[in-house]
């Protein structure tokens, strides 16, 4: 049977409210599970008990409301983060466009991080050479690749993220809402090159709000709802599961809603003054 290149097993992860999350390097040599931390009563799981495999070749749409773990998931599948409980296990290096700027910095120039994040994640110079121009034909940033980054718009940051990102050879490809900035013709772009690189057997991860951009590219679709995997399947049957929940939660919220006005009525109406006719009224 087949391997999976990503697989996730009962993995977890807890933040501290108000805090950010502890820094990864840091982690490795200070160690302690979360059972073990200070402030439990502060501490909260937006992942646990996550299962899935993902195999060679799959385009997986990772759903789920806002705030539901999405984005952590991919940067605990990059190992940006490390999980509290459980592990994710990779087979093969990750090609990660997980954040506007792809990892950029402000104060370089377009120039300088592409040549910069390319060999961070193991381009040799000589291939980032090579790839140069394609990079900058494709993000369309020749008359600004001499810019500080900090002075791009996000469109222009995401254009050249992925331009670097989908020119590193790794088999995942991991995208987090790149492409929710781009305009139509950046889309269409994007799209021919993300199809080219599944039809080379890549794999690919990809979190989006966008009901047509997740059909558009992943057969599989992982709905998150609560921390943990609700419904792992069809594209399709994840994004119904998804409106399910959505649907029950708006109903649930409007008859909170509902039960709340109806009991602010009857205490007003408990409290109000009984009027009591007085003599001469209660003589007619
Ligand atoms: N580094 C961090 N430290 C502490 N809390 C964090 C950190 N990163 C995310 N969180 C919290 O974890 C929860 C999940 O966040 P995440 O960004 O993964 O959600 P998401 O599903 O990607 O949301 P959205 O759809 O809005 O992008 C949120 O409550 C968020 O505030």
């Amino acid at each position: 049977m087949e391997e999976p290149i990503i697989q996730a097993r009962d993995l977890g992860i807890c933040f501290a409210k108000g805090k950010q999350k502890k820094g990864r390097v840091k982690d490795l040599f200070v160690r302690r599970s979360a059972n073990q931390k200070g402030a439990a009563a502060q501490d909260f799981w937006p992942l646990r008990h996550v299962n899935f495999d993902i195999f060679p070749g799959d385009a997986v749409g990772i759903i789920g409301r806002n705030g539901t773990g999405k984005s952590t998931l991919l940067r605990l599948i990059t190992g940006v983060l490390i999980p509290d409980e459980g592990y994710v296990r990779r087979e093969g290096r990750v090609a990660p466009l997980i954040a506007l700027s792809a990892g950029f910095s402000g104060d370089l120039t377009g120039r300088e991080n592409v040549n910069l994040v390319g060999a961070l994640h193991g381009m040799s110079s000589k291939e980032i050479k090579s790839k140069f121009d394609e990079i900058v034909d494709f993000s369309e940033l020749e008359d600004f690749i001499d810019t500080p980054v900090k002075h791009y718009s996000s469109g222009m940051k995401v254009r050249l993220g992925f331009g670097v990102i989908t020119q590193l050879p790794h088999p995942i490809l991991l995208v987090d809402e790149a492409l929710a900035v781009g305009d139509a013709a950046f889309k269409r772009k994007c799209q021919v090159v993300i199809r080219g690189l599944l039809d080379q057997g890549r794999t690919l991860v990809f979190v989006s709000h966008s009901e047509g951009d997740l059909k558009k590219y992943c057969k599989r679709g992982i709905f998150l709802d609560a921390g943990t995997v609700v419904t792992d399947g069809t594209v399709q049957e994840a994004l119904d599961s998804y409106k399910e929940a959505e649907e029950r939660d708006t109903k649930r919220k409007a008859e909170k809603k509902k039960r709340q006005k109806a009991e602010k009525e009857a205490a007003e109406r408990a409290a109000a003054p009984v009027l009591v006719p007085g003599p001469a009224e209660a003589a007619t």
